[in-house]
């Protein structure tokens, strides 16, 4: 099966397209204003206009409230919601849109979490510890018993030394990557890109 790539935290038009030319299957907008990966919705929208078709777009939310949800989805063609923070199910079924629900790996319990959330696609698992924010590059331990009620997606601290090693082991859905493919917060590079996702591939 091959591993689905997704790029997070693209803030300009221009690395949108690398990414998806250089093998993303799903590219990340950020609307949590504390990140310096945020976009607003006039840049979001300029982003998700250049994607290529047959590479969604993911709108990440962080404890965002139900206003702020619903005025990105009636501005960008977001494709799929990933739920960063502490939502219920109740929360992220609301909009009606398919989604996804993270797990800070960093003292939180996947199991607990899949329980909690039968209807998210797949749980996206993070470094991160319930309560802090994502995309802070840190691992969690790639050992760990997860549940298989849901399909997996690794994230947190992947880079391009490493993220073969993750595949091989969790033989998850797809991986997820911010921090590790940047050559400074919220720009993409592009070597960074293009040696992750031939390594994904290698896993
Ligand atoms: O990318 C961010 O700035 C961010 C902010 C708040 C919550 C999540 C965020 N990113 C997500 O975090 C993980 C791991 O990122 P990294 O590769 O460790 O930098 C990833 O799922 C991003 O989608």
């Amino acid at each position: 099966m091959r591993t689905r790539i997704k790029i997070c935290g693209i803030t300009r038009p221009e690395d949108g397209v690398m990414a998806a030319e250089l093998g993303a299957d799903a590219i990340g907008l950020v609307f949590y204003p504390p990140s310096q990966r945020h976009v607003d919705i006039a840049r979001a929208a300029e982003i998700a206009a250049v994607v290529p078709p047959l590479v969604s777009v993911v709108g990440l939310f962080l404890d965002a409230n139900t206003e702020q949800v619903e005025d990105v989805l009636s501005a960008v063609p977001i494709d799929l919601l990933q739920f960063h923070g502490g939502e219920s199910a109740e929360f992220c079924a609301q909009f009606g849109r398919r989604y996804i629900k993270s797990v800070g790996m960093a003292g939180g319990d996947p199991a607990e979490v899949a329980a909690a959330h039968p209807h998210a696609l797949a749980l996206l698992l993070d470094g991160h510890a319930p309560g802090a924010a994502g995309g802070s590059g840190d691992v969690f331990d790639w050992g760990r018993k997860l549940p298989t009620s849901h399909r997996i997606i690794v994230a947190g601290g992947l880079r391009p030394d490493n993220v073969a090693q993750a595949v091989k082991m969790i033989k998850p859905w797809g991986v997820d990557c911010s921090s590790g493919v940047e050559s400074s917060p919220g720009i993409k590079d592009s070597s960074k890109m293009a040696a992750f996702t031939q390594e994904v591939h290698r896993g």
